[in-house]
C-alpha cells in the first residue's frame, strides 16, 4: 500500500471529485461515513460524544460525524472552536445540516467550556486535519491541552490535530488520541516512534479515492500489507534441492542461543538444507538441538575465527551472536563473498561500523538487519527526529546499494531504489531476546530459496511479524519468547 504525502492527497481529492465525478460535500458525506462505520464498533450510543470542530475541511468532517451519531441516537455535544463565518465551504454546508438537528456550541477565545466529567464519554477530534501548516497555538492550544487532560478516549478524524503528516512536529499542542481513523490509507507520521502518543491505534478506511490516481502516484513510501505478499510456488516434483542450501555463521560459547534460533527459523521457513558454522566446543549444543542442520566447525573452540570455503551456498548469513574478538578474519570472509547472496546481523553490523571501510566490499544488494542502537553506530552517528532518520536510512542505502532492516514497530526496509517499506505485523511482545536472530534464519531461507534480495527482505520482517503475532494469541505478548515466533511460523 502507498503512503502519499498531504499534497499527493489533495490532488487524489480533486481528482476523485473532478473525475468520479463527485461533488466535494459528498466526498466529505462518505468520508464521514466511513469514520461513523468504524466508530460505531468501538463506542457504541451508550457513551455521550464531545466533538471538537475547527473550520476546516477537518471541521466539516466532524460536523457531518456529528449528524451522523446524533441519528444514530448518539448523545452528540459538538463544538466549532474559531470564526465559523470563515469556514470552508463544505464546513458551512455541514453546519447548516446539523444545526437543524442538533445544536452546536461556538467556542471563541475567552469562553468558558466544560469538558464532560461522565465516565462514558468519547472525545472525537476534528479540529485539523491535513491542512495543518503550522504548530497550534494560543486558545486552541489551551483547549487541545485540556482535552488531553480529560483521560478520556479520544478519537482522531484522518489525524491528530496538531500532528504533521509527513515532516517532524515540533513540541507543541499535539491531540494524543486512542485511535486515529484515517481516510484511504496512512500518513508517514504513523510510522515513526517519536509520534506514539499523537497516533494512538490507527485504522485507515476506504473513502472511496480514484484508484487510477492511486495507481499513478509516485512515492518512495510502502506500507506492507497481506496484499504485497507472495510466496513462492512449490513444485509437487521438488527434492531439497530445490529449495536451497543456506549458510550461517553464528553463535558462539555463551551465545548459543543465536545460532539455534536463527538455524530453526530457517529451516521452518522452507529451505532445502543449512549448513551452520559453529566454534567447536559449541557443536553439540547445535546438533541437539536441531537435529535437521549440518555443521561445519570451526577449529576455534570459543569464537568465530574466520571461514574457508563457502562457494557452494546459495544464501549466507553472518553475525547472530558470533562476539567482537576477531575483525580482521570478518574482512577476510567478506573478501570472499563478493557474489554472494548475504545477510549480516548483529556483531557483524558493529564490525561495519568499527571499519566503516569495510561498507565497500559487501555485494550489492547485501542485506543488514539493525536495531537503532547498531544502525547509529553503523553510521557513526545519531539523528535529531525520526524524519531526519529515515532520510539517512534512505541515503545509506542508496549510495551504499545494500538493503537495510531497520527493525522496531514497523521495521523499515530500506532499498537501493530509496523506497522504504514499513512493516505491518508484529507487536512489542517480540521485544524479546533472540527475535532478531529469528529474522536473520527467516530472511536466510527465502534468499536461499531464491528470492530476489528486495522481496526476502521485506517479505521475512512481514512474515516474522505475522508469526510473532500468532504467538502473542496463542500466548500473551508477555510470555511469549523468540522459540514461540519460529514454532508459529507457517
Ligand atoms: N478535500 C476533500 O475533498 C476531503 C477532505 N477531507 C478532510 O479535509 C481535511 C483537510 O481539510 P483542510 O484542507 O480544510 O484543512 P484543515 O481542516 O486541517 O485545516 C483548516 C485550515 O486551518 C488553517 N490552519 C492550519 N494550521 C493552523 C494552525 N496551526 N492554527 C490555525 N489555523 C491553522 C489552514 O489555513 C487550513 O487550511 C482532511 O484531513 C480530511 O479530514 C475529507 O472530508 C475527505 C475529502
Ligand atoms: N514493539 C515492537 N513491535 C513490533 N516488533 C518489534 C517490537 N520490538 C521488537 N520487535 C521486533 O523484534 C526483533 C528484535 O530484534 P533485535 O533487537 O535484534 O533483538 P535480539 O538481538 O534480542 O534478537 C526485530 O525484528 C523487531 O522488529
Ligand atoms: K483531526
Amino acid at each position: 500500500m502507498k503512503i502519499l504525502s498531504t499534497y499527493q492527497t489533495r490532488d487524489l481529492d480533486e481528482y476523485t471529485i473532478k473525475n468520479e465525478p463527485i461533488p466535494s460535500i459528498d466526498l466529505m458525506e462518505r468520508a464521514a461515513q466511513a469514520f461513523v462505520n468504524s466508530f460505531v464498533l468501538k463506542y457504541d450510543n451508550t457513551f455521550k460524544t464531545v466533538i471538537f470542530c475547527g473550520i476546516g475541511n477537518n471541521g466539516g468532517d466532524g460536523l457531518a460525524v456529528a449528524r451522523k451519531l446524533h441519528q444514530l441516537g448518539y448523545d452528540v455535544q459538538t463544538y466549532v472552536l474559531g470564526n465559523s463565518t470563515n469556514g470552508s465551504i463544505d464546513f458551512l454546508e455541514n453546519l447548516k445540516r446539523l444545526q437543524n438537528q442538533s445544536e452546536v456550541i461556538k467556542l471563541s477565545e475567552n469562553d468558558e467550556f466544560h469538558l464532560p466529567k461522565k465516565e462514558k464519554s468519547v472525545i472525537i477530534d476534528a479540529i485539523f486535519g491535513s491542512g495543518l501548516n503550522r504548530p497550534i497555538d494560543g486558545f486552541l492550544a489551551i483547549v487541545i491541552l485540556k482535552i488531553n487532560q480529560t483521560g478520556l478516549p479520544i478519537v482522531s478524524i484522518d489525524i491528530a490535530s496538531g500532528l504533521f503528516s509527513d515532516t517532524h512536529s515540533p513540541q507543541s499542542a499535539v491531540i494524543q488520541p486512542t485511535y486515529t481513523i484515517t481516510f484511504q490509507y496512512p500518513k508517514l507520521a504513523f510510522f515513526q516512534p517519536e509520534n506514539e502518543k499523537s497516533v494512538g491505534s490507527w485504522e485507515a478506511v476506504d473513502i472511496g479515492l480514484s484508484q487510477d490516481s492511486i495507481r499513478e502516484a509516485k512515492t518512495k513510501y510502502y506500507y506492507t500489507s497481506s496484499a504485497e505478499i507472495r510466496p513462492l510456488a512449490r513444485s509437487s516434483f521438488s527434492h531439497k534441492g530445490t529449495f536451497g542450501h543456506a549458510f550461517l555463521v553464528a553463535g558462539s560459547y555463551g551465545m548459543m542461543g543465536a545460532a539455534v534460533l536463527a538455524t530453526k527459523a530457517c529451516l521452518r521457513s522452507g529451505v532445502g538444507k543449512i549448513t551452520t558454522h559453529v566454534p567447536k566446543k559449541c557443536v553439540d549444543i547445535l546438533q541437539i538441538s536441531v537435529p535437521e542442520v549440518i555443521v561445519d566447525i570451526s577449529h576455534n573452540d570459543y569464537h568465530f575465527d574466520g571461514i574457508w570455503n563457502f562457494t557452494k551456498y546459495d544464501a549466507v548469513a553472518m553475525g547472530p551472536g558470533i562476539g567482537l574478538e576477531n575483525i580482521d578474519k570478518f574482512e577476510e570472509f567478506l573478501k570472499k563473498t563478493p557474489n554472494k547472496k548475504l545477510i549480516i546481523d548483529a556483531d557483524g553490523i558493529t564490525f561495519l561500523g568499527q571499519r566503516p571501510e569495510l561498507l565497500k566490499l559487501l555485494p550489492k544488494n547485501t542485506i543488514l538487519t539493525p536495531h537503532p542502537k547498531e544502525f547509529k553506530s553503523l553510521i557513526g552517528r545519531g539523528w535529531e527526529n525520526d524524519f531526519e532518520k529515515l532520510e539517512i536510512l534512505s541515503e545509506f542505502a542508496v549510495s551504499k546499494k545494500i538493503i537495510i532492516c531497520l527493525k522496531g514497530k514497523n521495521t523499515a526496509v530500506a532499498l537501493p531504489n530509496g523506497e522504504i517499506h514499513f512493516n505491518s505485523t508484529g507487536n512489542s511482545g517480540m521485544a524479546t531476546a533472540g527475535s532478531g536472530d529469528v529474522l536473520t534464519g527467516i530472511i536466510l531461507s527465502f534468499l536461499a530459496q531464491g528470492y530476489p534480495p528486495e522481496q526476502a527482505a521485506i517479505q521475512g520482517v512481514y512474515e516474522h511479524g505475522l508469526a510473532g503475532d500468532q504467538a502473542a494469541k496463542n500466548r500473551s505478548e508477555r510470555s511469549m519468547i523468540a522459540s514461540d515466533i519460529i514454532e508459529n511460523l507457517r
